[in-house]
């Protein structure tokens, strides 16, 4: 019973962000923390079946009782799960509607033409508009052209779709097809299902595979060839190397992390993509002197300072990354962080154009400070929200 009651109390705390799964489940205080674990993952992935069925069968109008987040992990387990072995009050309840769920679930099954219960979920996620992200793979323009990595992949049998023209476009890809995508040039769209990871274009460094959110900062940045840029908080350098190209290597590039495992990563991912122009520093970006004559035709600066991730809600590999685990003293100490690294990184006297890339929680939690410095210095910085 426990078991149950504390998976739906997590399923609530989730919609009102407030940490990530592996967090609450963490802090739950349960015996099993495995259990529940799957459980809550579980459940979440599948949800939209889930409501479906709790709908079609009307289960919240004939047991008013219980709650949609009880009745979510009810009937997973009943029908997807091990088939309710605890439960005391909460199983005899939902046993009482047990051939009304799964003859719920059959009718599902035929009217989307699936047999198995997995396939019924991959449907579903499909057909869900906006639910599943597509793959965004950047091409790494230090290294090769957007016109030879589309012609490389048309060899191997994908089919290239052409630029895409609206957002529609982006969303009914099969798993051979890609599309150029509709606001970066050298960004390549594929079906949310493709995993290029072991791709010769990966690993050499040709391609790298990043989210549109993530390529926003540096384009919106877009330093001119042979500026100097400092990227404050670096690692593991995706948005350094996306600099490093629109800079064509020429320039300076001042990357700082704090973190050495971090970072050395980062040096291992900027020699496979061939960049050139930059100066690692295993350094507190906020320690860093704004005064020192070294930084002093800086004009361009990338803010990407560390994120709880609570933004995040529509991807369960990313709700169970230790990344977006967000109690709420730590969502406040990086609160204040981004807003001393913002005040930080536009004291240095040269800069031009600050981008500070955040996601939404951070800019609410923080807009009374970050309206006041925009208003103070709004001419010289854009905030980039993403919750990708
Ligand atoms: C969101 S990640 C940066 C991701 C990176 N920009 C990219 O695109 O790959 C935030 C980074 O900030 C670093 N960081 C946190 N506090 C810092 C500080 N005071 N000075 C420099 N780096 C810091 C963390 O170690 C982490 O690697």
């Amino acid at each position: 019973m426990a078991l149950y009651v504390k998976a739906a109390a997590i399923l609530g705390q989730l919609e009102g962000k407030r940490g990530s799964v592996k967090t609450l489940v963490y802090n739950s205080g349960h015996k099993n923390i495995k259990q529940l674990f799957a459980l809550v993952c579980e459940t979440l992935k599948y949800t939209p079946v889930l409501e479906e069925i709790i709908n079609t069968t009307d289960l919240l109008k004939k047991e008013k009782k219980l709650q949609i987040n009880v009745a979510k992990v009810l009937v997973y387990d009943l029908l997807f799960g091990k088939g309710l072995k605890c439960g005391g009050s909460w199983k005899a309840l939902i046993m009482k509607h047990r051939s009304q769920l799964k003859s719920a679930l059959a009718r599902l099954k035929v009217k989307r033409k699936v047999s198995c219960n997995e396939d019924l979920l991959e449907t579903k996620a499909s057909s869900t508009a906006g639910c599943q992200l597509p793959r965004y793979v950047r091409v790494n323009l230090l290294k090769n052209t957007v016109e030879d990595v589309i012609d490389y992949f048309k060899r191997e049998d994908y089919t290239y779709l052409g630029q895409a023209t609206s957002v529609a476009d982006l969303k009914h890809l099969g798993r051979k097809q890609f599309i150029g995508d509709l606001h970066l040039p050298e960004l390549l769209v594929f079906h949310p299902k493709i995993d290029l990871h072991e791709h010769f274009l990966y690993t050499a460094g040709h391609i790298i595979l990043q989210d549109k959110a993530s390529c926003l900062p540096a384009h919106l940045l877009n330093p001119p060839t042979g500026s100097h840029v400092i990227d404050a908080c670096a690692a593991p350098g995706n948005k350094t190397s996306h600099l490093a190209a629109i800079l064509c290597n020429k320039g300076k590039l001042f990357a700082f992390d704090l973190d050495t495992k971090r970072l050395s990563t980062m040096g291992t991912l900027l020699l496979r993509a061939g960049v050139t122009c930059h100066e690692l520093a295993n350094q507190d970006f906020l320690l860093v002197d704004p005064s020192n004559p070294k930084y002093q035709n800086v004009k361009y600066i990338l803010l990407d300072p560390s994120c709880s991730g609570s933004g995040i809600v529509n991807r369960l590999n990313q709700l169970t990354d230790d990344e977006t685990s967000s109690s709420r003293p730590r969502l406040l100490a990086l609160a204040s962080f981004q807003c001393k690294a913002l005040n930080h990184a536009l004291s240095f006297p040269g800069v031009e154009r600050v981008i500070y890339s955040t996601c939404s929680i951070h800019r609410e939690e923080n807009e009374d400070v970050v309206e006041e410095i925009l208003q103070q210095h709004g001419n010289r910085i854009r905030c980039c929200i993403g919750d990708c």
